[in-house]
């Protein structure tokens, strides 16, 4: 099977960079994305995502780099690229004061729909909102609030979404939820590019970005990445987990250690130190070796970051 072409690439951006006063935020930065792909955008905090995100959008001009984003140029056509793309920030940034439905009838006359009623009807009935047309924004769970706020971005049948920490602070069931919404408007041919700080989310990407320090560090599927940095990872088990994860931390060798439930994960790079360093804390504890979990990998490379 080929590869896809050129004109295929909804996100086709290279070298950007920008830079806030004397803060390089965004460091040559490039990227491609695939019609219908859906691309976590990953990274400690201040790494550079939103940054990146405004400027794929039309919001920000890069200081250097250049780029398509649905085909059109990123500096010359950006207040297109705006009308056409659905962008969620990390804030809620509809009218608390006006009901469901009103939000999104001025959503739909912002972006001059021949016929908002009906498209707001339509996609209150997509996004399973119609119960709740009449409630106040303000008066929504969080996880309506994302709903809602999702339906607003994707109003006008954007080609491409640009999602930034949309989940943040919603429960566990609410941002499933929202998630086989997006799977199922990627499933149409819809383009998604989502920053997240959850490893559930992160596994649900096609393809995860990893970005420190404005560039992209690594990149690939989950599995891909859980390959290519070749962390080891023992998994402990019994009476005294806690000491053991105190007196693990420290030891030589050790990148990551962490209590998952009952059980402890020690993740490193060298399995010898890893291994001596098991053995040489002691304690009751049974040990296996398990895949790393993603989230043991971006420990890892925050660990990296600070180190
Ligand atoms: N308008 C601005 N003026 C000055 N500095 C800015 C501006 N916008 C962002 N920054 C700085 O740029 C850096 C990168 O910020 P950015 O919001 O892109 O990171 P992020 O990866 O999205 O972080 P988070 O995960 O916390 O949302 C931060 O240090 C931030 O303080």
């Amino acid at each position: 099977m080929n590869g896809p072409k050129p004109e295929d690439y909804v996100i086709d951006v290279h070298d950007l960079r920008k830079d806030f006063g004397t803060l390089r935020v965004v460091d040559g930065l490039s990227l491609r994305v695939a019609r219908g792909e859906i691309c976590g955008f990953l990274g400690a905090n201040g790494s550079g995502k939103t940054t990146t995100i405004r400027m794929l959008c039309g919001l920000l001009v890069p200081d250097a780099g250049r780029g398509t984003c649905l085909g059109l140029d990123i500096i010359r056509d950006a207040p297109r690229i705006r009308r056409q793309v659905g962008y969620m920030t990390q804030r809620f940034s509809l009218y608390e004061d006006l009901t469901v439905r009103e939000n999104l009838e001025l959503v739909a006359g912002i972006y001059e729909l021949s016929d908002p009623r009906g498209a707001v009807d339509a996609m209150l009935d997509r996004m399973e909102l119609r119960g709740r047309a009449s409630q106040l924004a303000g008066q929504l769970s969080g996880g309506w609030k994302q709903r809602l706020a999702l339906t607003a971005c994707v109003l006008h049948r954007p080609a491409l979404l640009l999602l930034d920490e949309p989940t943040a602070g919603v429960d566990a069931r609410a941002r499933r939820a929202f998630w086989d919404l997006i799977h199922d408007m990627a499933g149409g041919g819809l383009t998604v590019l989502v920053s997240t700080h959850y490893m559930d989310e992160a596994e649900r990407c096609a393809r995860v970005v990893y970005l420190a320090g404005g560039r992209i560090v690594v990149q690939g599927s989950a599995g891909e990445l859980l390959a290519r940095v070749g962390l080891v990872t023992f998994e402990g088990t019994g009476d005294g987990v806690e000491d053991a994860v105190r007196r693990l931390r420290e030891a030589p060798g050790v990148e990551a250690a962490t209590v998952f439930g009952r059980a402890l994960h020690v993740a490193g790079m060298d399995r010898a130190r890893l291994e001596e360093a098991i053995h040489a804390q002691g304690g009751g504890l049974a040990w296996q070796e398990v895949p790393p979990r993603l989230e043991d990998v971006f420990i890892h490379l925050l660990g990296q970051e600070d180190g």
